[in-house]
């Protein structure tokens, strides 16, 4: 009999919250919430007793990080050398090479990334064993509250809360754009991460007071076929810039870390 995967939680925002519950309330058969980390007090409305990164490192087999780029950052290698396995939300940090290089050769616990809100990724790996395709793009088009960011002048600014149809705010490669919209397009890292090049995968964000539903749209083509995967999704309520789906994208990969039988891998 397998044993039971003891997960700490770091993050209790849109994603954390819907995992954590799930998991108090045996929501994922072979794992339980051991613990929670995060930086705000959390009282007695929390499953499972808020703990220090490192108490956590302790108590879990699997770290689950739903908190951002800079958790993985300041944490990623320290869970994985001290054995525990670490699943990321919070892709984007993969954009520092060193980072990425230093996780994946970083052990005896394992790393892994959760697909979050899109899909194809398992696919897009395959096809690169084939060889490189030539074209990979990541349209991603949200509200325009959930792309402001701090580095952004006060015309793009006005632009965007004036708008009355789509305005483009960045292109770049998967490279560039996840550091600018940190909280908003670890997506476009993730399919660097299945392609595995950051310079090949063009990302276009896009702002739009329209996009009731956020959409990621992913294509690509190579010698081999031509692939085109859209989303559109709801967006997380009290999280606008994270799609409602994103925590149930988590909870699917713990049931497969977990061994559950039956798993699409
Ligand atoms: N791969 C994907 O498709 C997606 C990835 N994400 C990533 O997941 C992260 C979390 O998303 P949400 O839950 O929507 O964000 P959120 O803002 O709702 O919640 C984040 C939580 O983490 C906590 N936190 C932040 N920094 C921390 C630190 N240094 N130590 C401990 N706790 C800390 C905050 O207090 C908050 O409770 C995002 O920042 C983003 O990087 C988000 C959406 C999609
Ligand atoms: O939830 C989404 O649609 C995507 C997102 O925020 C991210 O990739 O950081």
């Amino acid at each position: 009999m397998t044993r039971t995967l003891a997960v700490g939680l770091v993050g209790w925002g849109a994603i954390g919250r819907v995992v954590g519950t799930a998991l108090a309330q045996q929501g994922v058969r072979g794992a339980e919430l051991a613990c929670i980390v995060d930086n705000r007090p959390l009282g007695d409305a929390a499953p499972a007793p808020q703990v220090s990164f490192e108490d956590a490192i302790e108590r879990s087999d699997l770290i689950v990080e739903a908190a951002g780029q800079g958790v993985v950052r300041e944490w990623g290698e320290r869970v994985l050398t001290a054995g525990t396995d670490l699943l990321v939300a919070s892709t984007g940090a993969l954009t520092d090479e060193e980072l990425a290089k230093k996780l994946l050769a970083a052990g005896p616990g394992r790393v892994y990334f959760t697909g979050g809100a899109v899909g194809g990724l398992d696919l897009l790996q395959a096809v690169r064993s084939l060889g490189p395709l030539d074209e990979v793009s990541l349209t991603t088009t949200k509200l325009p509250s959930t792309l402001e960011q701090p580095w952004m002048d006060a015309e793009l600014l006005e632009r965007m809360r004036a708008a009355s149809g789509p305005v483009e705010v960045m292109s770049g490669t998967a490279r560039d754009v996840p550091v600018k919209f940190p909280k908003s397009t670890n997506v476009a890292a993730s399919v660097a991460l299945a392609v595995g090049d950051l310079d090949a995968v063009r990302v276009r964000v896009v702002a739009d007071p329209a996009a009731e539903r956020t959409r990621h749209v992913i294509e690509a083509s190579g010698p081999h076929g031509a692939y085109r995967f859209e989303v559109a999704h709801r967006p997380d309520p009290a999280n606008p810039a994270t799609s409602q789906v994103v925590p149930y994208a988590v909870l699917r990969s713990l049931s497969a870390l977990a061994r559950r039988s039956g798993q699409i891998l």
